[in-house]
């Protein structure tokens, strides 16, 4: 009787090394579900644009909002609330990160959240990873263009409770700027005091990719199955598809 040869030992890929002192994260695509957010965030918030934009008149960030959503979608000067919930919901549709568009959003969430009538989603390799790095001294910053008023909800109600106190700045498009800009990254660096060398990013989207990498920071492209940009081209930036194929350690 022949004998079956003994199979070869399967090589588990080693983990990519990462040398950094602050690790910042994109949300959508690389800590959480797309289908997540733009389901039950974007439902939440749907039905309730109307009445925000008219409670919430005098809030001199919804006015800033209303202003910028008849600029850039060239509605006449005096817009009714009809006419810019419309293009707010032609917005969500096609999923555009306008800004006056998280504004909105981000407030309304924001009371969801403290009413419990929403909650957050994370990839079930996210949190432990933060939470063992965090033990080692990394610290962690988010990079969304989601609004800060809803990035600090949505760690503080985070299913395995609250991660708020892992992290050590939050950024929007607002505070920092356009995610698709080098400059962007620069004014991070400079809030958190880090030299951009020691900062890594990790997103899932290759325009920002490409804007973190011209800042030069040290980025980590995610390409999840199922989020939208799956496989996509990330130029020469390493690409993983899980938190637990990364090992980030202090310089
Ligand atoms: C804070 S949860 C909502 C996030 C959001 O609205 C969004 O557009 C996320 O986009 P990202 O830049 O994180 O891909
Ligand atoms: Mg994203």
């Amino acid at each position: 009787m022949t004998e079956s040869p003994t199979p070869e030992p399967h090589p588990t890929p080693d983990p990519l090394a990462v040398s950094a002192r602050v690790v910042v994260v994109d949300i959508e695509g690389t800590t959480s579900a797309a289908g997540f957010i733009l389901g039950d965030l974007y439902d939440y918030a749907r039905p309730r644009l109307a009445a925000w934009l008219d409670d919430h008149a005098d809030d001199p960030d919804i006015a800033e909002a209303r202003r910028q959503v008849i600029a850039d979608a060239n509605l006449p000067g005096d817009a009714t609330t009809d006419a810019i919930v419309a293009v707010l919901h032609e917005w969500m549709e096609r999923d555009v990160k306008a800004t006056p568009l998280k504004t909105v959003q981000g407030q309304i969430w924001a009371e969801g959240f403290e009413r419990a009538e929403i909650s957050s989603h994370f990839f079930g390799d996210v949190i432990p990873k933060l939470r063992e790095w965090h033990e080692h001294g990394i610290g962690f910053a988010v990079f969304s263009s989601g609004s800060i008023a809803s990035q600090v909800p949505w760690f503080r109600h985070s299913p395995d409770g609250d991660l708020t106190t892992l992290i050590t700045g939050f950024f929007d498009t607002v505070s920092a700027g356009p995610k698709k800009e080098a400059a962007s990254y620069d004014a991070i660096a400079a809030a958190l005091g880090v030299p951009a060398e020691e900062l890594v990013f990790f997103t899932d989207n290759p325009g920002e990719v490409s804007a973190a990498l011209a800042a030069g920071w040290q980025v980590v492209a995610f390409s999840r199955e199922g989020e939208p940009f799956f496989e996509a081209d990330f130029g020469g930036a390493s690409v993983v598809s899980s938190f637990d194929d990364v090992e980030v350690v202090l310089p």
